[in-house]
């Protein structure tokens, strides 16, 4: 079943294009990643889903109902975080909730049941009756989410939630997301981290300059194409080795080549290299492949690299 539908959605202001016909679905107990450097176009992209702004184009569908025409009811279907929670933190965490709890018109009778609930869900009953100011940043992050899964709402919408914190608030969180997702709520997240989405996520759109340039399964992210650093001797002949073998190979630093096999591949690839006398000093797994891949996606080292900060880009 389809919660969250996306379709062919523009925003521009001025002259100036924020998002370009981008098109998404997120299923039932889907947790998806939306992905993009500073900049790219994530928060546009999200207040036109929760309905803040309007999109100049295009249609967005919430559980079946469009936000322009049904908004209450598409609404009804959505809790969010959007950039910070608002958090009222002279307050313990219980009055917060109480207090959002109201606003969302859960019946009297039923408002204490549902924040022990959500604070359990959220791993906050023991620290309920604390001030928030005494709360860890992931225990708010945590507590901006039970708030906003208070009215039971079939698709939660979060705008980097995961930034600034530590990685253990990190870890806690994705527990937390993957447990909402488990029992059946979708999840839209967005991120200029590809560690967090490769972790937290089932699938994951790639947004650059307000365009989606790929959308795929975290695995098959994953999958593209296992790479091992080689640190050789002469590398010259190593290269022309592997290449003889069918192998990708780059030459990435002094005596250091960069192979596209699998690892099963690698033992062959040893013997390969010693038998014509190449030395080798090292093979490691490259690390960083799948930062690469979204790099050569994007083509934008520099924002990627740089994790804080709002990126400027010129838009088409
Ligand atoms: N109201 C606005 N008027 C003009 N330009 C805007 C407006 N809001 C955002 N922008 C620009 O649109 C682009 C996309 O911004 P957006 O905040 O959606 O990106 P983002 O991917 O969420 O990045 P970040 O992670 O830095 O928030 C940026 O270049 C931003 O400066």
């Amino acid at each position: 079943m389809t919660v969250l539908s996306v379709e062919g959605v523009s925003k521009r202001i001025c002259s100036r294009t924020l998002v370009q016909e981008i098109s998404m679905t997120v299923k039932a107990g889907e947790v998806y990643g939306f992905l993009g450097p500073n900049g790219a176009g994530k928060t546009t992209t999200i207040r036109m889903i929760v309905g803040l702004i309007k999109p100049t184009a295009g249609r967005i569908r919430i559980c079946g109902h469009d936000i322009q025409t049904g908004r209450r009811d598409a609404l009804r279907s959505v809790g969010t975080i959007v950039e910070n929670p608002e958090t009222y933190s002279y307050m313990s965490g219980y009055r917060n909730l109480l207090h959002y709890a109201r606003l969302a018109g859960i019946p009297r009778r039923k408002i204490k049941s549902r924040i022990e609930e959500v604070a359990e869900i959220a791993g906050l009953s023991d620290r309920l009756d604390d001030l928030v100011k005494r709360y860890s940043l992931g225990m708010r992050q945590r507590l901006g989410v039970a708030q906003a899964i208070l009215a039971h709402p079939r698709l939660l919408v979060l705008d980097e939630p995961t930034n600034g914190l530590d990685p253990a608030g990190i870890r806690e969180f994705r527990q937390l997301i993957r447990k909402l997702a488990a029992n059946g709520m979708s999840i839209f997240i967005s991120s200029h981290m590809l560690s967090e989405i490769q972790q937290m996520c089932d699938r994951v759109a790639v947004l650059h300059k307000g365009q989606m340039i790929a959308e795929k399964q975290v695995a098959e992210l994953l999958d593209s194409e296992p790479r091992y650093r080689i640190r050789v001797s002469p590398p010259s002949l190593a290269q022309s080795i592997l290449q003889t073998w069918g192998k990708e190979v780059k030459e990435v630093g002094r005596e250091e080549l960069l192979v596209t096999i699998d690892q099963k591949e690698v033992p062959a690839m040893v013997r390969l290299l010693v038998k014509d006398d190449v030395e080798i000093h090292g093979v490691e797994e490259d690390k960083n492949s799948l930062e690469e891949t979204f790099l050569a996606l994007t083509g934008e080292q520099r924002e990627l690299s740089s994790s804080g900060g709002k990126g400027e880009q010129e838009h088409a």
